[in-house]
Order: structure tokens, then C-alpha cells, then sequence
């Protein structure tokens, strides 16, 4: 990977992953380094725990399956609260390097209020170079089929009573709402731990509290195809047909699981308790604008199944293509000149999804231009 792999006035895209103390934040993030396929990911951690880092910036990690180019420790408690100290000088840092990264991945606090983080992309310093590709929220499957948000509650309130910096004392409560409701994708983590029955329940329950569009994916240890989350690949849309490949290879990431032989309640299910997924490429037609693209992608978006859309289309009247980005509500749309592949958007989602319906949204565009 080279620095020419940033085109200019490309932003930077960064992906935000927040949820509670023991949800799997961390699991998703090691196996989301793991799959990076070479990918320069850069890092930034809230709290190192078990990472089992020290020292404040670290060139890698110690981990020989840790993709990341950088990881980088934010020191001063809740990234809320210290945000314009500690968070922004930070990003300054990683966006001066000579070869700054192709994708920024940080992991908040579980005790973090997402809001004032994802505010802080619109600082003048980091808007003009970084864009958040998304917010994922990870939650835990088995607390919350118990009712509870955390499974350990005692060492979520040990955190909290630990945390000097918290100026916020919100309830927990309200700390779970805020995080569900800055997602643009909500990962239900440890599947693995409840009935398909809980885990439906669960999924209603959390779908009541996620804006629209935002889909609930079901997980084992986070092992969700680098596509879902994170967009903007660095590589050509074209390879879309290998890299549906890997979707396949993701169904047997299990195989360790099976050697449960035990007969514990929880494994006694056969059924498997995580999301496949598929990729479909679509040619579509030029749009008359922007706003007319994103109103379909938008719409895309709320097509049961659908996870992300994106891709480069033709609008009516400009050379450069426009880049469409789509996670959950959040659609983005730029013009880059000089990318290829124009008038094609790759649509990924659970598996099922129904693409005759987002095809549809997208021959009326056609029929509309006329
Ligand atoms: N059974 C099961 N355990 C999981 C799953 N995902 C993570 N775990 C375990 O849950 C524990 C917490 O996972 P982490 O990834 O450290 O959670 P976190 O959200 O980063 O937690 P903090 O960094 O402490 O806030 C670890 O022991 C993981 O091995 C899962 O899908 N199923």
C-alpha cells in the first residue's frame, strides 16, 4: 500500500465502534484487523484494558495478527468529556504523518457518549480530511436477554466509579439509548450465548430504539465481513465477485464451536446464531442530481436485509462520477474525479435480502430522467 492509494481530496474514512463495558468491542475490532487485507487501519483505542497494550503510542501491536498501522491510546478518561484535548490532537497527529492511514478506527469507552465524538468530525481541523464512514454499535445478546445492558453490571459501576474524567453522571440507562441511537449498524453480539428465540426478542426490543434504517446484524465474536463494516475499500468495486467469495468463507469462520459436546443450555441449539451475508452488483442509470441519488439510496437503505450500498454513478451533466457511501441512514455522496466504474452500485446485505426491491428504487430513476 502507498500513499498514492489516498486520492487527493479523498477524506479519510473513519469508523466509530461503541457499546458497553464486555460487549465485544474489542473481539470485533481484533478480527476486523485480522481481515484487513492490507488495509493501513490506524487505531484509536479509549482505554487499552485488555488489549494488554502499554505505553501511549505503539507502532503496531503486539499482537502478530494485528493489522494496525498505528494504535494510539487516548489517556484522559472518556473521549467525551476531553475530546478537543485529547481526541483532536490526535487526529491532527495521525493526519500529519507522511503516510497518513486509509481508514481510522476507534473504539470508545463503553462509557462513552458517541454524540459529541461524531460532533467533533465537523471540527475545521479533521472535516476537511476525515469523514466518519459509521457508527457500529455492539451489544451483548446474552445481558440483554437477561434484561440487563452489561453482563458484568458490578464492573460496569466499578468503571464508572474508576472513570475521574466522566463529567457526565447519566444514568447507564441513557448511556445505552444515546449509544443505540448514534448507530448506523448495531451489532448483537455473543449469539452464541442465547435460544434463536431470546435473540428474536432482543432484536425487536433493540429495533423499537434504532433510528430507521438501521439494521440489527446478529454476531459470534464480532466476525462480520470487513465490508459490513467498513466502507470505502480501497480497492477496485470490481473485485465485488472475489470478494463475495469470502462472504462464503465467512460461514465457516465456527469451526470452532464444534467441539461443544457439552450439554449446556446455552449450545444446545443447532440452528447458528450469526448473519450470513451476500453482495450483489447492480448497473443503474445516470441520476438527474445529488440529492436525487441520495434520496434513493436512502430509501435502499431501509430495504430489509440491506447493510450497505455503495458504489459510483453518472449524474446528468458532470464528468466526474459521484462516490455513493451508504451505512444504516447515514448516506454520503462525493465527486471524485478520475474514478472508474461509474453507473454501478454494489448493495450488501443479510442474506435474502430483497434486491428486486432496491433494484426497483432504481429503475424508476431511469423512467423519471426520461
Ligand atoms: N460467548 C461469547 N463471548 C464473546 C463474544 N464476543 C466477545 N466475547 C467475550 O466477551 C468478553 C468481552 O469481550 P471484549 O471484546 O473484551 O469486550 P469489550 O466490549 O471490548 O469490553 P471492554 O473493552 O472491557 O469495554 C471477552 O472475554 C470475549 O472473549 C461472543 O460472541 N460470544
Amino acid at each position: 500500500m502507498t500513499v498514492a492509494s489516498i486520492k487527493p481530496g479523498q477524506k479519510i474514512p473513519a469508523t466509530i465502534v461503541t457499546g458497553f463495558l464486555g460487549a465485544g468491542k474489542t473481539t470485533l475490532i481484533r478480527n476486523l484487523l485480522k481481515n484487513a487485507q492490507g488495509r493501513r487501519i490506524a487505531l484509536i483505542v479509549n482505554e487499552f484494558g485488555d488489549m494488554g497494550f502499554d505505553g501511549s503510542l505503539l507502532n503496531g501491536c503486539a499482537d502478530p495478527d494485528c493489522a494496525a498501522d498505528e494504535v494510539v491510546e487516548l489517556t484522559n478518561g472518556c473521549i467525551c468529556c476531553t475530546v478537543a484535548d485529547d481526541f483532536l490532537p490526535t487526529m491532527e497527529m495521525l493526519l500529519a504523518r507522511d503516510t497518513p492511514p486509509e481508514h481510522i478506527v476507534i473504539e470508545t469507552s463503553g462509557l462513552a457518549l458517541p454524540q459529541p465524538l461524531v460532533r467533533a468530525f465537523s471540527w475545521p481541523s479533521v472535516k476537511t480530511k476525515v469523514t466518519v464512514d459509521g457508527v457500529v454499535t455492539v451489544l451483548d445478546a446474552a445481558a440483554l436477554a437477561e434484561g440487563r445492558i452489561a453482563l458484568d453490571e458490578e464492573a460496569l459501576a466499578e468503571q464508572r466509579a474508576a472513570d475521574e474524567a466522566l463529567d457526565h453522571d447519566s444514568p447507564v440507562e441513557e448511556l445505552f439509548h444515546d449509544q443505540l441511537a448514534c448507530a448506523d449498524l448495531v451489532v448483537l453480539n455473543k449469539a452464541d450465548l442465547v435460544s434463536a428465540d431470546a435473540l428474536a426478542e432482543v432484536q425487536a426490543k433493540i429495533a423499537a430504539d434504532v433510528r430507521p434504517s438501521v439494521h440489527i446484524v446478529a454476531s459470534e465474536k464480532g466476525t462480520l465481513p470487513i465490508e459490513v463494516l467498513l466502507g470505502r475499500e480501497s480497492a477496485a468495486e470490481d473485485d465485488m465477485e472475489a470478494r463475495h467469495e469470502h462472504h462464503h468463507h465467512h460461514h465457516d469462520h465456527d469451526d470452532d464451536h464444534d467441539d461443544h459436546d457439552h450439554d449446556d443450555d446455552h449450545h444446545h441449539h443447532d440452528h447458528h446464531h450469526h448473519d450470513d451475508f451476500e453482495s450483489f452488483v447492480i448497473p443503474v442509470p445516470s441520476f438527474a442530481s445529488l440529492k436525487d441519488v441520495e434520496a434513493r439510496v436512502l430509501k435502499g437503505m431501509a430495504v430489509k436485509g440491506v447493510l450497505r450500498i455503495k458504489g459510483a454513478v453518472a449524474i446528468e451533466g458532470k464528468a466526474a462520477p459521484a462516490m455513493v457511501q451508504a451505512v444504516g441512514p447515514r448516506v454520503e455522496t462525493w465527486f471524485a474525479s478520475g474514478a472508474d466504474g461509474s453507473g454501478r452500485l454494489v448493495v450488501i446485505g443479510l442474506k435474502g435480502l430483497d434486491l428486486e426491491a432496491v433494484k426497483a428504487l432504481f429503475e424508476a430513476v431511469a423512467e423519471a430522467a426520461e
